[in-house]
């Protein structure tokens, strides 16, 4: 869309949202981090049957961001929510060491699917304030990240719980975000 014809369509339909999808195994932290972020809190969760979906918005940015479940019989409906979205966030429990291989082979089944060969790829390694968990580059190296080629990625280490981090990966997804 053109520059005019953006603006035109901002002042009569409001901002486009951007689809952002927060995928990752069961346990990883996924709907904690979508209520930090939209809420400014960590909640209490249970295991997600399904998703949530929030909306966000962020740098003059409109998010709609959906969380999907992630235990084994859910992730097998995960493509059904890839059309159209802009990013992935992909969550991995830092401290879930004797998972991070399949969390590994999920991720690349994402990033081997056409309807999402364009996404934006923000890894968030999220419990950092267990002692004792995977540091960052540990983490890349076990989901092999330098092996994903034509693809923007970024991993960050965070905690939903404390927060701390959260925005360091917005940040640097809405940047990118905005300049496409
Ligand atoms: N210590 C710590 N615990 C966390 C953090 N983030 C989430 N948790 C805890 O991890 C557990 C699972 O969190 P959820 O957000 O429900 O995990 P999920 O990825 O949504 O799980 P599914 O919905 O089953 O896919 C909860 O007990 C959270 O309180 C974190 O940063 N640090
Ligand atoms: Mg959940």
């Amino acid at each position: 869309m053109g520059v005019a014809l953006s603006l035109l369509w901002t002042r009569f339909f409001g901002k486009e949202e951007m689809k952002l999808l927060i995928l990752g195994l069961d346990n990883a932290g996924k709907t904690t981090i979508l209520y930090r972020i939209t809420m400014g809190q960590a909640v209490e969760t249970a295991p997600t049957v399904g998703s949530n979906r929030e909306i966000f918005e962020y740098r003059n940015l409109k998010f709609m961001l959906w969380d999907v479940g992630g235990q084994s019989s859910i992730r097998t409906s995960w493509p059904q929510y890839f059309t159209s979205a802009r990013a992935v966030i992909l969550v991995v429990d830092s401290c879930d060491t004797a998972r991070l291989g399949l969390s590994r082979d999920e991720l690349h089944r994402i990033c081997a699917d056409e309807a999402l060969k364009d996404a934006l790829l923000l890894v968030f390694a999220n419990k950092q304030d267990v002692k004792g968990c995977m540091t960052v580059a540990q983490i890349s190296e076990g989901l092999k990240l330098t092996n994903l080629r034509d693809r923007q990625w970024q991993i960050v280490a965070c905690s939903a719980l404390t927060g701390t981090g959260l925005y360091d990966g917005l940040d640097w997804l809405t940047t990118r975000l905005a300049k496409q």
